[in-house]
């Protein structure tokens, strides 16, 4: 899976290993000025961070830097959860490398990002992080933007011919630029760990866009909930709404199909044959009925049936299909779903990316199905469903059996891109 974008993002990650390589230089632990290390001077009142004293040299960023006097942080990620950055950091590094990474990293601008979500430390400069830091610390660099100018540039190059879009591509060049150019990094372990954190979190930032915990949602949802699922014809849309079943009867719910694929001759027989291997319901309406009638009759079905959840299928459609975008509208007016999941396949690339977007403009989108990732060595649409969405990918499809199905989780995504071969 993905297997020509890692590929690409280890070029990346070794050629900009190599620059910053080149402008290391070793510390001697009294040699290190307090301001390399501190990390005691935010002021709680304020949240204010001390500025680099390099920050005037620094290229103006396009992420960590908000409004004049806003404070500026090494902290890259925008997190959606409303977690704080710190708990999260932590629990990623500690699942990913523990003891290694982001924790030995520390910038001149700022706390090591570990740092920010800790205790505050109260007595600045004599405990806590930055007398930790300092006993480990093993050379600092710095990298100017010339000296990344080809390593991105490739990099850039190898993400649009992986599919990725290009706003998107250009958000992570962006984020990456922010975290690794211009500023003085102390670091404890390796630059080739600095090069792998910036990476990590120039992907996360574009990939973890909107992610909600899905299963939190759907317990939490009255019951039956009520899902319809949309997308162009052979996407997998069918056979994802299979995997779902067999996912939350998994999880101890029960579902009822419909086949609100009206349209399409042969449609009622193949989604009776799942159905039939899952053992759970199906309703459905003769070929060329009202398929919000369908789902109407679905939900009342599993009204009187106490059953959990409605999956409710739709025809293939495109976006630009006038006819059948009104069918969505009527569902939307009929049922109320609780969730409209847009279906497409990871081996589209960019088409599936702008039919994402097009999608949620269209018929407003809850979140995405990403099926066929078992068969796609880019990872393009992957890497840019949610960025150009605003709407998580929810679900990859790795197979075709009724368990393959895997919960979309940024961080192991992010893992799996960077896993050394
Ligand atoms: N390798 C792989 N194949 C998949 C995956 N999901 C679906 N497929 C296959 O893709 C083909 C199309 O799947 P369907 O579920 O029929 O697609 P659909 O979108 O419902 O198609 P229409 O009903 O024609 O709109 C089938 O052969 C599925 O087995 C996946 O995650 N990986």
């Amino acid at each position: 899976m993905f297997d020509n974008l890692k590929k690409k993002l280890g070029s990346f990650r070794e050629d900009a290993e190599e620059a910053a390589e080149e402008n290391v230089e070793d510390v001697e632990e009294g040699d290190l000025e307090e301001d390399d290390l501190e990390t005691g001077d935010e002021d709680p009142s304020t949240n204010e961070t001390t500025t680099s004293v390099d920050a005037a040299a620094d290229p103006p960023s396009s992420r960590n830097e908000g409004a004049e006097g806003a404070p500026k942080t090494a902290v890259s990620s925008d997190r959606q959860d409303g977690s704080s950055d710190g708990d999260l950091e932590t629990d990623r590094d500690e699942r990913t490398d523990p003891g290694a990474g982001r924790a030995g990293v520390v910038s001149d601008d700022g706390p090591a990002d570990d740092a920010t979500g800790d205790e505050p430390d109260e007595d600045s400069g004599s405990t806590g992080f930055g007398r930790k830091a300092k006993s480990l610390v093993k050379g600092k660099f710095v990298i100017e933007a010339e000296d990344l100018e080809g390593p991105l540039h490739e990099l850039e190059m190898a993400l649009l011919s992986s599919d990725v879009e290009m706003g998107v591509a250009e958000e992570i060049l962006d984020n990456i630029r922010d975290e690794l150019i211009g500023e003085t990094r102390t670091f404890t372990t390796s630059t080739g760990d600095v090069v792998e954190n910036a990476l990590r979190d120039a992907i996360y930032d574009v990939i973890s866009v909107g992610q909600f915990d899905f299963d939190e949602r759907i317990a939490l949802e009255d019951k039956p909930v009520t899902i319809v699922f949309t997308g162009v014809n052979g996407v997998g849309k069918t056979t994802s709404i299979a995997k779902l079943s067999r996912y939350f009867e998994d999880r101890g719910y029960s579902t009822v199909v419909a086949n609100g694929d009206t349209y399409r001759a042969g449609a009622n027989e193949q989604i009776q044959e799942h159905a039939d291997r899952l053992e759970t319901k199906l309703i459905a309406h003769e070929q060329g009925g009202d398929p919000a009638a369908v789902l109407y009759d679905a939900v009342e079905y599993a009204d009187a049936n106490d059953v959990d959840i409605v999956l409710g299928d739709t025809a293939g459609r495109l976006h630009t299909d006038e006819g059948l975008m009104d069918q969505l509208e009527k569902i939307d007016r009929v049922v109320g779903p609780d969730m409209t999941l847009f279906v497409d396949e990871a081996v589209a690339g960019q088409d599936a990316v702008n039919r994402a977007r097009e999608f949620d403009a269209a018929a407003e989108i809850d979140g995405t199905i990403l099926t066929k990732a078992d068969a796609d060595s880019n990872g393009g649409a992957a890497i840019s469903v949610a960025h150009v969405s605003g709407k998580p990918i929810l679900f990859l499809g790795v197979g075709q059996g009724y368990d393959d199905l895997e919960r979309f989780d940024p961080d192991e995504m992010v893992d799996r891109l960077l896993a050394e071969e």
